[in-house]
């Protein structure tokens, strides 16, 4: 990862400031509607969150490139720490200049000790293409020469990526294990959409189903790449290009692995992005900056035509908009939208604090959009369509707190010599928006390397059961208490799930089971056989996961169904999850 772009005083910050200052008790209990206009007004956000625009900027390309070289340094070799200093510079250079240069070659540098001779190749061919300077063109000359002929001895210099490429030989595409709905293939058909007073929309299953059942495979609607990442993975298409990224010519944080990469994005959303987009990461966190990715790929279905956009959305009857009888073999872009616009806002049970900071929030994302962006052209002309805007900022600023879903990838960690599930993205996607919380879940989810979503039944589910996600609180990793704490803080509901009604304990202190009727499975060989992250392996495992998962998943809870999920979601991971190429690196490197 590389370093946050968060600063340490943000939005968040400022306005816990302000409220803490402005807002006496009557403001909090009673009607805050004018205040949130005075509040907003007056509040001095500009100037205290020092927004500016972004700009390229040669001085720092070079001081950044210089904190490369000294990782680069014979004595440091932190060659991968470097390369993110090398990256960021590219960011920060100017179009053409020898910083730019520069930053490439010191790239094919890189990429010659780490032996990737193509991307070595790629690289000066890119610092030549910037005006490399003609002083220092001999040292490229020679590395071009050594690197061809390197390339030559190599043969071959793919690297094979353990999970990834074995998963294809051992288990192929993963695919529903029922037939999808006629008009919902990306769902098992014997799942259905309910709704209730206590659970709003949940899904059910109107037969048993077993652990491995895999009943929804989900494209997000929109995703979003952490900042950490930016300077290690395609912004738009999430591929870790390390190596060979190119930068967006007019911010300094996005870069792609390809041209056409930083088009789609360019069109998709980066057009009203690119000016705002530092700033966004610096002042919020991921969550503000997922809403506001949300509004734009929603406004871009219009073809930013928001007249046309506001009289559909004042149109629609979002009391019959649903994931589930859409008909997504025919759905427009727009209408799928309008099952991401109708997704929980949670609006009726926020407390004033939390109304306000979103509505303030809003108010700084507007400003920028405004000021700096296309979008404030558009709605210069009308002021309907700048309150359309805010209508859809502080929407998706509570949509994003309740369905957000994180996408996970597997990486190598050179120092314990294993790999580790981490998370790189966020996405939002309408079908799985619709699974509620158990801290006792029944089904999980996994990232697949093409970008969608799968979910999976984690232990037997019988025939009008519902379907339970986790939505990061686990029985057996969190006290009861705090559980409902967090789920009542970010999610607005009380939970009355199996393990808070009958106090779950945590995994230390969950009974075992009788393993005798069961025939023994040993948690300890199979987790150490499983962090080797062997493909082949995992495939063999997961039937024998499988049908333990499905004969001792009504001893629930129990320490062994609750270690043999966990080894169950690994086998998954590590077949279908994308897998960083980092571990090929460490070997001519230091950590
Ligand atoms: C991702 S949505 C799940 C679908 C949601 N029920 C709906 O109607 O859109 C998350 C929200 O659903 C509700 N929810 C989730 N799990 C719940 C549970 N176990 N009991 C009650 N409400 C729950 C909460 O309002 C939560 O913020």
């Amino acid at each position: 990862m590389c370093d946050s772009l968060e600063e340490k005083f943000g939005a968040w910050e400022l306005f816990d400031e302000i409220w803490q200052k402005e807002m006496t008790d009557d403001d909090i209990l009673g009607d805050i509607s004018d205040k949130v206009v005075l509040f907003t007004e007056d509040s001095p956000f500009h100037d205290r969150l020092n927004l500016r625009p972004d700009v390229k900027d040669n001085a720092k390309a070079q001081s950044i490139r210089s904190r490369g070289n000294k990782f680069f340094h014979p004595k440091v070799k932190r060659y991968i720490e470097a390369i993110k200093c090398y990256n960021e510079s590219i960011a920060f250079s100017e179009k053409g200049s020898e910083d730019r240069a520069i930053a490439y070659a010191n790239r094919s540098m890189i990429c010659y000790e780490l032996h990737r001779y193509e991307e070595c190749l790629e690289n000066i061919r890119l610092a030549r293409d910037s005006n490399y300077p003609e002083r220092l063109a001999s040292k490229l000359v020679k590395r071009e020469e050594d690197a061809k002929k390197a390339l030559l001895a190599a043969g071959n210099n793919r690297i094979v990526v353990k999970g990834r490429v074995d998963s294809k030989a051992c288990g192929g595409e993963l695919k529903l294990t029922y037939n999808g709905h006629e008009t919902v293939p990306q769902v098992a058909e014997c799942l259905t959409l309910c709704e209730s007073k206590t659970f709003g929309r949940y899904v059910v299953t109107n037969q048993n189903l077993n652990a491995g059942d895999v009943v929804i495979i989900e494209q997000p609607f929109c995703r979003l790449l952490r900042d950490v990442y930016r300077c290690i993975r395609c912004e738009f298409c999430f591929k870790e290009s390390i190596f060979t990224l190119i930068p967006c010519e007019g911010c300094t944080v996005a870069m792609y692995c390809t041209v056409e990469c930083m088009e789609k994005a360019y069109k998709q959303y980066h057009r009203i992005e690119c000016p705002i987009i530092r700033d966004m990461w610096r002042i919020f966190t991921k969550l503000p900056v997922l809403s506001l990715r949300v509004v734009i790929t929603a406004i871009n279905c219009y073809d930013y035509n928001l007249h046309e956009m506001r009289q559909h959305l004042s149109d629609l009857n979002e009391k019959k908009v649903s994931a589930f009888s859409m008909d997504w073999t025919t759905a427009t872009m727009r209408e799928i939208y309008d099952t991401v616009h109708v997704l929980e806002t949670n609006a009726n049970v926020r407390d004033s604090k939390d109304r306000m900071t979103r509505v303030f929030f809003t108010t700084i994302i507007r400003k920028l959009l405004l000021e700096r962006t296309d979008l404030g052209k558009i709605c210069e002309i009308d002021s309907d369509l700048s309150e359309l805007l805010d209508d859809l900022l502080l929407r998706h600023l509570q949509t994003s707190a309740v369905n957000m879903h994180s996408l996970h990838y597997m990486e190598y960690q050179p120092s314990e010599k294993l790999y580790e599930i981490e998370n790189h993205a966020s996405a939002c996607f309408p079908l799985l928006s619709m699974l509620n919380h158990s801290c006792a879940p029944n089904v999980t989810r996994v990232t697949l390397y093409d970008g969608r979503c799968a979910v999976i039944v984690s232990r037997p589910i019988p025939k009008g059961g519902q379907l339970y996600d986790n939505y990061g609180m686990h029985h057996s990793l969190m006290g009861r208490k705090e559980r409902m704490l967090d789920l009542a803080k970010q999610y607005k509901f009380i939970c009355k799930c199996e393990a808070c009604i009958k106090d779950y304990p945590l995994y230390p202190d969950l009974p075992s089971i009788d393993v005798t009727r069961h025939g023994m499975i040993d948690i300890g060989v199979i987790h150490d056989e499983l962090v080797e992250h062997d493909a082949k392996q995992a495939a063999n495992l997961l039937p024998k996961l499988r049908r333990y998962l499905n004969d001792i998943g009504q001893q629930y809870p129990s320490k062994e169904t609750c270690s043999c999920q966990e080894l169950f979601l690994r086998s998954f991971q590590i077949l279908y999850n994308p897998t960083s190429e980092s571990a090929s690196y460490w070997q001519y490197c230091k950590p």
